[in-house]
């Protein structure tokens, strides 16, 4: 595995004969590696001739007052992940690098940026296709990989890259949870071990609802009352359970059509956790 600290080494080696007689395929993080992270991998690899992953905290999709300075930094161990996986490539960018003092132009979305996540989180999702489309320019990829458990992320890159008629497949991957149902995020370090059972809440609301829905419940009014054990846990600020349209742009208020994808926001303490569940048809 080779680590590139640079974007032009970097560039280098993804224009090289090696990497241009193949597929290249990308994951995209922010580091603190865990098992979410490496099924990206591993699905990367099925698919690609060579996998790159580039780990860079981008603070452009932070907002004021945001955990950019405590966001979790691991890089060795992430390393050692990412060698053990047998990536070929390390992206490891300095924030000058990827923003030079004369950088300007930046990436919106001003129809799907200021729902769910995007309410709370101004101008995040800005920064993430900003650096998401930088990314996937300087590795020339012809795929890239994102994780479903940040569904609205993985929407809004899909409609970039489809709007934008950028030549990159994005391809979207299973959430990984931990035996208790919590889907794994670099953030669920910050929980206290009291605040790590409470978040246990979130994935077990969403299949409360999913399976409310498998028994012909259509009636999102209805549905809404499993969310009662979140809103009676002092540990736990929900911020918001949404039923929206798989592509998002419809929210359902009154009864629900599938496909759809049921989207939940929370803060456990102090740190903001989401998850969401797809909601199939029906046979
Ligand atoms: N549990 C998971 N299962 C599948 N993919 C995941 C999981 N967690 C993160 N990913 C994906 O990994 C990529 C990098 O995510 P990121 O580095 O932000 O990790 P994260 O765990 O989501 O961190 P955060 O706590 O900041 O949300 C994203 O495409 C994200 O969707
Ligand atoms: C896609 C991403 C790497 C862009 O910074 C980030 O938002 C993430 O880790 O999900
Ligand atoms: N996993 C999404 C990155 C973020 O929360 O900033």
């Amino acid at each position: 595995m080779h680590a590139y600290y640079s974007k032009s080494e970097f560039q280098a080696f993804v224009r090289s004969d090696a990497a241009r007689s193949g597929r290249v395929g990308l994951v995209p993080t922010m580091g603190a590696l865990h098992e979410g992270h490496l099924s990206l991998v591993r699905q990367a690899q099925a698919e690609c001739d060579l996998v790159a992953v580039s780990i860079f905290v981008n603070p452009l999709q932070f907002a004021a007052g945001e955990d950019l300075d405590k966001y979790p930094r691991t890089m060795e161990s992430d390393f050692a992940k990412l060698g053990a996986a047998g990536v070929d490539a390390v992206l490891v960018p300095r924030v000058e690098d990827i923003y030079p003092a004369d950088f300007q132009t930046v990436v919106s979305n001003d129809t799907l940026s200021g729902i769910l996540c995007g309410a709370s989180r101004a101008g995040h999702f800005n920064g993430v296709l900003t650096v998401v489309l930088k990314l996937l320019n300087i590795a020339k990829c012809q795929r890239a990989y994102f994780g479903r458990k940040d569904f609205q992320q993985l929407t809004l890159v899909k409609r970039m890259v489809k709007d934008l008629d950028v030549d990159c497949e994005i391809v979207g991957c299973p959430t990984v949870r931990d035996p208790s149902g919590l889907a794994l995020s670099s953030r669920n370090t910050y929980l206290s071990p009291a605040e790590r059972e409470s978040s246990v809440k979130l994935s077990r609301t969403l299949r409360e609802i999913d399976a409310r829905v498998a028994a012909g419940e259509r009636d999102v009014a209805r549905l809404m009352e499993v969310a009662r054990p979140l809103a009676d846990d002092p540990l736990i600020a929900p911020e918001y359970l949404e039923i929206r349209s798989p592509g998002l742009e419809t929210r359902y208020e009154d009864e629900l059509e599938l496909p759809a994808v049921a989207l939940i926001a929370a803060r456990v303490g102090a740190t903001r956790l989401i998850d969401n569940i797809e909601l199939a048809p029906q046979d």
